[in-house]
């Protein structure tokens, strides 16, 4: 998977590239990742990036001439490394709420470049012009993009074959097929007197894996019914929930 970035901050992205699923998927050239600074392209004196919003108001945007120069090199450069128009993506609470499916849709949509915005965001007519598709990470404000940026990237890079040690981690991950995850355990067998379930220490496969499809059900009842709005359950998956709701009922 091909990723273009903009940002006046590459230096951020070094958590993602320098460690974890994505640091080794850059090693392993699964994935690559390439930065485009607007800085690079100023040409004043002060090398300003930054510019005054129109009709006054607290803050500035973004330079558009600098950021637009950056954005048409990542965009240049995708297209002579994959033979791909990418999918030009901008962060902001304006965006589309990034959610599981978004990250599959992502991960599947070929090279991207990912625009970090800063200062107040960017002026409107290169949101028009330059920016296919405006993504949130969720209905907050945050000093810039990168973060949002680092998180989109993270999740989506994830879902690439072969990013992930054993690929069906990236399967069993909650969320997956829309349910929250069920609990997980480790040694020791007893903490402060607490014990693993039984059944996790049984031995019998198809039992554990009913007794997970079961708590991942009923934890999506008991946090998220809101999840379970949109999906037909089949029989197996209905009776499992039934189950976990007796044994929970107050
Ligand atoms: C400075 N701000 C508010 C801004 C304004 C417009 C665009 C970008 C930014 C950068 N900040 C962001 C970016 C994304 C998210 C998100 N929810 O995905 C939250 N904050």
């Amino acid at each position: 998977m091909w990723i273009g970035v903009v940002s006046l901050f590459p230096e951020m992205f070094d958590a993602l590239t320098q460690q974890g699923v994505v640091g080794r998927a850059i090693e392993k050239q699964r994935i690559s990742l390439e930065f485009w600074n607007p800085r690079d392209y100023a040409t004043d004196r002060h090398r300003s990036v930054d510019d005054r919003p129109y009709g006054g108001g607290p803050g500035m945007l973004m330079k558009v001439d600098t950021l637009r120069s950056a954005i048409h090199e990542a965009r240049e450069r995708a297209h002579q490394a994959t033979g791909l128009v990418p999918t030009v993506i901008y962060l902001s609470p304006q965006g589309r709420k990034l959610d599981q499916k978004g990250a599959q849709a992502l991960a599947a949509a070929g090279p991207l470049v990912v625009v970090a915005g800063r200062y107040e965001g960017i002026d409107e007519r290169v949101v028009e012009s330059d920016i296919d598709e405006e993504w949130s990470i969720g209905d907050y404000v945050l000093s810039g993009g990168e973060l949002p940026a680092m998180v989109l990237i993270d999740a989506a890079a994830r879902l690439v074959p072969g990013v992930l040690g054993h690929q069906d981690s990236a399967v069993e991950d909650s969320f997956n097929d829309g349910l929250l995850d069920c609990p997980h355990y480790t040694r020791p067998e007893v903490i402060d007197g607490k014990h693993v379930p039984d059944v996790l220490l049984s031995g019998n496969h198809a039992a554990i894996k009913r007794w997970r499809l079961k708590q991942s059900l009923g934890r999506t009842w008991q946090r998220r019914p809101d999840l379970l709005e949109g999906r037909e359950l089949n029989a197996e998956q209905q009776l499992l929930l039934n189950e976990f709701i007796e044994e929970h009922a107050l």
